[in-house]
């Protein structure tokens, strides 16, 4: 059981908004999708889910299109949430559940059980308008995955959390994984992406700009950052061909650089120069790769 998009686009009028797009997610994987603003993974969910038709390509699930007659098969959690602030929790997870297909008791036992795994049991009786931004959003996670779909969709799953529910989200998420759920979420947050999905795609415009295993990704990276620790000061390193930035840290410093051989080639210059008590290159964060790969110009 595979998702597969196949060369994918999708166009406003003339506006472009994803633009040959191909990927494949195997079933049981955790896959991330990341783009700055307006790169267009909302457009993309919304094709995968049946809600926009591509202007070219196809997007499957398990060899057939998704539509609202598979919807018990999908769990989305939209970008802008969509509760209805009068109903209560319990009122509403009915409401919803009932349209995917599922039985009362069913729903209220299950719900009970996400309530409690969220430490928010006493929320059943109260309406939505009462809770705070972070816990409707416990609860929208809820209406997402109650059903035990087969494919989760999460757009943007962390934003507006502090970091107790942060943590109680992603190992939620991790732990529907592990019981088999597809997922596919989008985040800004490059630390939970890093924790959590083992491929990912990052967006540009609407084009892909890099894809694959997150790990093979960072091995694979030109660009490095050494931490340096030396018994002299390190600024000179700033003017060397090759180094993209230092930044001096309470005993070295930290340099980026273009790629191996000038990590290669600044091991000497600094063992030239003196005593040196620490040199280790690391891979870069995803946050370096995308602000590489993805960020930085006007307009996104
Ligand atoms: N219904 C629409 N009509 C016209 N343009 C649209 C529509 N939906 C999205 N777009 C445009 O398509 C592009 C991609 O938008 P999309 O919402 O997919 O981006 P995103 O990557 O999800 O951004 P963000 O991180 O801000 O949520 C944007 O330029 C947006 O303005």
């Amino acid at each position: 059981m595979t998702l597969v998009i196949n060369d994918v686009e999708k166009q406003f009028g003339k506006h472009t908004a994803v633009d040959g797009l191909s990927l494949t997610v195997e079933k049981g994987s955790m896959f991330g999708m990341l783009g700055a603003n307006g790169a267009g993974k909302t457009t993309t969910f919304r094709m995968i889910l049946g809600l926009l038709d591509p202007t070219n390509g196809s997007v499957t699930w398990e060899g057939g299109p998704l539509s609202f007659k598979r919807t018990h098969l999908i769990g989305y959690l939209p970008e802008e949430r969509g509760l209805y602030p009068k109903l209560t929790v319990k009122e509403q997870l009915i409401y919803l559940m009932r349209l995917k297909g599922m039985k009362k008791p069913d729903i209220v036992a299950r719900m009970r059980d996400w309530l409690e795994s969220f430490q928010v049991p006493e929320y059943e009786n109260k309406k939505i308008e009462e809770l705070s931004k972070g816990n409707q959003q416990k609860i929208q996670f809820i209406a997402a995955v109650l059903h035990e779909p087969e494919l989760l969709i999460l757009d943007e799953p962390f934003s507006g959390l502090d970091p107790v529910n942060t943590d109680m989200l992603r190992d939620a998420v991790r732990n529907l994984q592990e019981a088999g759920t597809t997922i596919v979420f989008s985040s800004h947050q490059m630390r939970n992406v890093e924790e959590l999905c083992e491929d990912l795609i990052m967006l540009k415009r609407g084009k892909p700009v890099l894809q694959g295993n997150l790990r093979e990704i960072k091995k694979s990276y030109g660009m490095k950052n050494i931490s340096i620790r030396a018994d002299y000061d390190l600024q000179f390193l700033d003017s060397t061909p090759g180094v993209l930035s230092l930044d001096k840290t309470k005993n070295g410093a930290t340099v980026k650089v273009e790629n191996k051989q000038v990590a290669e080639d600044l091991f000497y210059t600094v063992a030239q120069e003196g005593f040196v008590r620490k040199f280790e290159v690391e891979e870069p964060s995803l946050h370096d790769i995308f602000i590489d790969k993805a960020g930085g110009e006007e307009g996104e």
